[in-house]
């Protein structure tokens, strides 16, 4: 009989993750907003990528490790906010959390978590976590989850700022995936003794980071940012970091895939704080292409979900260890000792 063989990549666990996951749970994880021209331009635009390797580097020891607002990560690949753990693993954001912090890397809790952040920054002692947040018009509650995240030991806030409304996903409603399963809720909107709707809200400004600013001293990134306009904004309003992103092509579908968005943002923020950047990140070429368009870190979504829903912690653990080996092997080859030497000059368009 032939052995089943352990996945050796990470797009080989997302078929293991939909053998397991009830098909409207595996279509609300993989899917994105109406055609998902933009699910799909995201992982299109890495493979239009081509590298370019220097030889006789002499590059020896490697260095992957990045130093961001919200801490030190050994992998410059962090855990992307990712809602409802619990529907591809009973263990949840508490098994992503113990894989995370074994990896040495940053999690950022979701909102929409299904564990609460205590829960799971209690399950992983001596890891990274940063706290997702949708700013909510009713700013009393935002900040007592702010508060909160602080007590539970997140290092830095993450302002989600692509959804003013969510996005419209066409597997979602075919489904009529419109409620989590009982037993199951967003633990971090909890108020007294009952659970909040998350609101996205279209009111949410400019002025709602800067109350943001003044509520907490812990670093603020801004996530979801595409246009350079905005990355220039969100200096002028001080924010720690600019996350480029498009929801994973979940928000509003037709905006150019992520890492095309790229170059354009670094060059409006000038170096003045790191650009994480997330959006179609499978392969340690992925992340290495990111890093050497200017990408301080990177962040991946649902390789991480496809790893929980698969085998657990160990799942997600094997995800973030195939990237960091990837990761590795690419700049060996590439012949670059550290993923600060990453420099445009070593990627082509193909
Ligand atoms: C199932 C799923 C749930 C998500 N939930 C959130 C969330 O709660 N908050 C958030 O800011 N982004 C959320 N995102 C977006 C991710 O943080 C990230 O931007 C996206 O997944 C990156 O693309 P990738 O999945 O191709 O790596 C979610 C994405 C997925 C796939
Ligand atoms: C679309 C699934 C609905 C499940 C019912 C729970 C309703 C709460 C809505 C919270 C939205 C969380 C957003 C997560 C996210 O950013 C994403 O899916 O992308």
């Amino acid at each position: 009989m032939t052995p089943v063989r352990a996945p050796s990549a990470v797009r080989e666990f997302e078929a293991a993750a939909r053998a397991r996951l009830l098909p409207a749970h595996y279509d609300y994880f993989a899917g994105g907003a109406g055609e998902e021209i933009t699910v799909r331009a995201n992982e299109a635009a890495f493979a239009r990528l081509a590298l370019l390797p220097r030889v006789l580097r002499g590059t020896g020891k490697l260095q992957t490790g990045v130093t961001l607002p919200g801490g030190r990560a050994a992998m410059p690949v962090l855990v992307a906010p990712t809602a409802f753990h619990r529907l591809a693993h009973p263990e949840g954001e508490r098994a992503t959390a113990r894989a995370a912090a074994a990896a040495e890397t940053v999690m950022v809790v979701s909102m929409a978590a299904t564990v609460a952040v205590e829960d799971v920054a209690a399950a992983a002692p001596g890891g990274t976590l940063w706290f997702q947040l949708y700013i909510q018009p009713d700013l009393a509650f935002t900040e007592a989850i702010v508060r909160r995240a602080e007590a539970a030991g997140c290092t830095a806030l993450v302002v989600t700022v692509d959804s003013p409304a969510r996005g419209r996903r066409d597997r979602d409603q075919h489904n009529g995936f419109d409620d989590l399963p009982d037993g199951m809720c967003c633990e971090n909107l909890r108020d007294g003794d009952r659970v909040r709707p998350i609101v996205m809200s279209p009111e949410i400004s400019w002025r709602h980071v800067d109350l943001l600013r003044r509520m907490t001293e812990l670093p603020v990134v801004l996530k979801g940012v595409t246009h350079p306009d905005d990355a220039r904004l969100a200096l002028d309003h001080g924010v720690a970091a600019v996350w480029v992103s498009n929801h994973g092509g979940r928000q509003l579908d037709t905006v150019p895939a992520a890492v095309d968005l790229l170059p354009e943002v670094v060059a409006a923020v000038g170096g003045a704080v790191p650009v994480l950047l997330d959006g179609g990140i499978r392969r340690g070429t992925d992340v290495v292409k990111a890093m050497a368009l200017g990408a301080s870190a990177v962040a991946v979504g649902r390789p991480v979900i496809w790893g929980l829903a698969a085998d657990g912690e160990r799942g997600v653990a094997r995800v973030l260890g195939l990237l960091h080996d990837e990761v590795e092997h690419a700049l060996t080859l590439l012949g670059v000792a550290s993923v600060h030497d990453l420099r445009p000059g070593l990627v082509r368009p193909c």
